[in-house]
């Protein structure tokens, strides 16, 4: 580059127009817009379109709304002639749509421009020939007389030849004359040439089609902006006749300021503007006619041209045009709705709930909702792109544009806190791979760090099933409210398998933690929990976000521990969602920890609860039974006395026998069985749920028919067993659960029944357990499996009330 460019560049000569109206004004209405594409876009390009291009971006046109497109220079090509032709006789062109067709001023070439629209409802002949000093030296070694000459003289061709078109074809003919190089023309000479050209026209009108459009191009960008409205603002208060006219711009993009020129052009009193969408032309281009549109549409005037969907424009025209659209391009690049810095995505998330509420409000107050949004100019959606790219993420982006995406893909609104800790995930994968993290790479990231969406990102402790109930703390003066205390029971895996653990607490969740310090020695504690629903489809979830700190140290899990762990659950429960939350952050605390193995013998002097839950842990595993908590303790005793017997220890084979011995469960065939139901039937006698019971049962091994009536199955099934005692059995606790899934699925049930013996002997308490493929079936079998230790406590009390009578 020269040291000193005034050696070999001058600058523009400034207008001196101190009255200059059009900085004050303001655009409110659209121009009538022209397409060139297919005349001026297209004889900028490589390879010109085919006739079966431009016909797809006819159409493309067409659709998006431009009535005057400039289809073709007619005498350049067979193929601009033939595709004129096309479009006229295949009757392609709407009623509508005004064809227009360039030419310069030569008579040949008019001849052939006229002819090429010979039949066309509505034809713009557009001539032009340069007006300014260096075309006039270099180009046609004119004088300013000949100059005007010429325009007049092919002016007059153009009149004739398209009045005998008219007569012979009916065409109705339009006039556009174009001073090419009006920017570099004195505007005194431009002046001069318009008002001969007119008046060689002869036929300029204030109706819309006799008009004369004067074309004001700045072929070449040699300005800045001002100086392009300046011209335009001096040419519109100096033509005569202004209302038989219509002033349209036709700016390059030399400067890349073609889109305020046009738009300070119109400031300035045009009435129409050429262009190309996306800004193809000569080389920089010609206007964007896009920008131009869309820049209206931002300041809420409509610009009766339609970009709703965007996207299949930009699929048509750069495949026409073989030529791609910028990753920046203003409102069509890739890239234009998308934020990869922090601070922007904060803004736009931000944004974005501020906007659903304000809208909501003014909704609500029936006023506009008004877009306003921080970086986004217009809202992606008015031209059919999704929110998807809004917010794209790289070593550059900050908490607010993960969160933002999270919530976008799954629907979770992550308190502030947790956005930091995984914000610190995530940059930590784009700053090692140096890449733009994509939406699954985010979504996937987020599932695996908080155990979320299936067995595939489970970590070492996953809930299986849960139970929370709720029992009255003791203590309290009177009339004082009592603390309810919450119970967890639940089947976990750890390490791939499963395990029962119990705790009590303040609330579900504290109660986890308890069962999990317990039988785990994970001492950890709630710092900090929130939720929320989610709404998907029909189906409403609860999220859940838990906050976990060590429960150990100086810090005790106060707000001091450095260290925390988030944990994130989804659950249709409130409560499962806080639950499986807790476990996902307990996960993160104990990361690869080694943690007690389950114990594969039971001792007598084991602690309640970690030995109970060891001796459900295993008849989980060898059975698949979740055993209610009562259950679990009474068990627990017999496991005891058991052990008590045998050494102090007792095997893990051993356990299950007895297991089964105590309940009477068998999984065995029904002829084998020692309860079970033969055949029954069961009739609903009323709408309270009243039930009349009879069938054929094995009881203990023994057949046995029995019929009753109860306000259920299970307790006409125990009306029934206490015709055949001579004390009384009433239900005490009943649970079920499934076992397996699909067509293997069976019910496993639970009854403890009460046994009082006849003349008021100490109450008895016995569980009986069963499954079945049939619920109902496999309650009565748990019925009826409880009754044998009853009929032991019922012989007994028979036996001693004979002794008593016989004293
Ligand atoms: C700014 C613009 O975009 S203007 C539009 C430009 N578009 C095109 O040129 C595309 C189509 N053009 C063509 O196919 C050819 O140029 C044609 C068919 C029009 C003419 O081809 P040719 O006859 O071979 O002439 P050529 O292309 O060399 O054009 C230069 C001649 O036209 C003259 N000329 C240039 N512009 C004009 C004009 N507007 N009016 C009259 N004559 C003109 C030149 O002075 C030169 O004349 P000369 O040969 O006597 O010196
Ligand atoms: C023919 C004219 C309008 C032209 O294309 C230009 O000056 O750029």
């Amino acid at each position: 580059m020269l040291a000193d460019p005034s050696i070999r560049y001058q600058p523009y000569t400034p207008l001196n127009l101190p009255d200059r109206q059009w900085p004050g004004k303001v655009n409110r209405a659209p121009p009538i817009w022209l397409s060139t594409d297919l005349r001026d876009g297209n004889q900028a390009l490589a390879n010109p379109m085919t006739i079966p291009q431009k016909m797809v971006f006819f159409e493309t046109l067409v659709k998006c709304g431009f009535k005057e497109i400039e289809v073709a220079y007619p005498a350049a090509s067979d193929t601009d002639f033939n595709f004129v032709r096309m479009l006229i006789e295949e009757n392609r062109v709407p009623d509508d749509v005004w064809l227009q067709v360039l030419t310069p001023a030569r008579e040949d070439l008019i001849k052939r421009t006229v002819e090429s629209v010979a039949g066309a409802k509505r034809a713009i002949i557009h001539m032009y020939n340069a007006t300014c000093c260096l075309f006039r030296t270099v180009v046609f070694h004119n004088s300013k007389e000949e100059t005007v000459n010429l325009a007049v003289k092919h002016t007059e061709i153009v009149r004739k030849l398209t009045d005998e078109c008219t007569a012979k074809h009916g065409t109705q003919f339009r006039y556009e004359y174009s001073p090419e190089t009006f920017s570099q023309t004195e505007p005194e000479f431009a002046l001069e040439v318009c008002e001969a050209v007119k008046k060689a026209w002869g036929r300029a009108g204030p109706a819309f089609e006799d008009r004369i459009i004067f074309n004001l191009p700045a072929t070449v960008e040699i300005g800045p902006p001002n100086h392009y409205a300046d011209l335009v603002e001096h040419f519109c208060r100096h033509i005569s006749e202004r209302e038989k006219i219509y002033i349209s711009l036709h700016p390059h993009n030399d400067r890349g300021t073609s889109t305020a020129a046009a738009e300070l052009g119109q400031l300035a009193g045009a009435d129409r503007v050429e262009g190309c969408l996306f800004g193809n032309g000569e080389r920089t281009g010609n206007v964007d006619l896009v920008n131009l549109a869309l820049n209206l549409y931002t300041q809420g005037v409509h610009p009766k041209v339609d970009f709703s969907d965007i996207q299949a424009v930009i699929d048509v025209v750069t495949a026409c045009n073989d030529l791609p659209v910028h990753p920046r391009h203003p409102y069509a690049g890739e890239l234009v709705f998308t934020a990869f810095s922090g601070s922007h995505q904060d803004a736009i998330k931000k944004g974005f709930e501020a906007q659903r509420e304000r809208h909501a409000k003014a909704r609500a107050q029936g006023e506009r909702e008004y877009w306003d949004m921080p970086y986004l100019p217009i809202d992606p959606a008015d031209l059919g792109c999704t929110y998807e790219a809004v917010i794209r993420v790289n070593a550059q982006s900050g908490k607010g544009g993960i969160a933002y995406l999270v919530q976008q893909h799954l629907g979770l609104d992550m308190p502030r806190k947790l956005q930091i800790a995984f914000y610190q995930v995530i940059q930590e994968i784009a700053d090692r791979e140096a890449r733009e993290m994509t939406v699954e790479d985010i979504t996937t990231a987020f599932r695996k760090t908080y155990h979320l969406g299936g067995s595939v990102y489970e970590g070492r402790l996953a809930l299986r099933s849960f139970r929370i109930s709720a029992e009255s703390a003791p203590g309290g003066a009177e009339g004082e409210a009592v603390d309810e205390r919450r119970q967890f029971d639940g089947t976990i895996l750890v390490d791939g398998q499963l395990r029962v653990i119990r705790g009590d607490g303040n609330g579900p969740l504290s109660a986890l933690l308890d069962a999990l310090r317990t039988h785990l020695q994970v001492d950890l504690c709630l710092r900090e929990y929130s939720e929320h629903t989610i709404s998907q489809d029909a189906s409403a979830k609860a999220a859940s976000f838990v906050e976990l700190v060590w429960n150990s140290g100086d810090v005790k899990g106060t707000r001091a521990a450095a260290e925390s762990f988030w944990g994130v659950g989804i659950d249709p429960d409130i409560a499962g969602s806080g639950l499986r939350a807790v476990l996902s952050a307990a996960n993160n605390a104990i990361a690869d920890r080694a943690l007690p193995e389950l114990k594969l013998s039971v001792g007598a002097g084991f602690s309640a609860a970690s030995g109970q839950a060891d001796v459900a842990t295993a008849i989980l595993n060898a059975l698949r039974l979740e055993l209610p908590r009562r259950l679990q303790a009474a068990f627990f005793e017999e496991v005891q006395r058991a052990a008590a017997g045998s050494g102090g220890e007792i095997s893990y084979d051993a356990l299950v026998g007895l297991f089964r011995e105590t309940y009477g469960y068998y999984e065995e065939e029904e002829g084998d069985a020692r309860f079970a139901v033969k055949s029954f039937k069961l009739e609903h006698l009323n709408a309270s749920g009243r039930a009349k019971l009879s069938g054929e049962f094995i009881i203990n091994g023994k057949p046995v028919s029995l019929a009753a009536e109860g306000n259920g199955p299970l307790s006409a099934a125990v009306e029934a067993v206490n015709r055949g005692l001579d004390g009384r059995v009433s239900i005490r606790e009943y649970a079920e659960h499934s076992i397996g899934e699909g067509s293997e699925v069976k019910a496993a049930s639970y009854v403890e029944v009460a046994y009082e013996g006849p003349g008021g002997s100490p109450k008895l308490t016995t569980w009986g357990v069963a499954i079945d493929s049939d619920i109902t079936a496999s309650g009565l079998k748990a019925v009826l499996a409880a009754t044998k230790a009853v009929e032991h406590a019922d012989e007994a009390a028979r036996k001693a009330a004979a002794q008593v009578a016989q004293q």
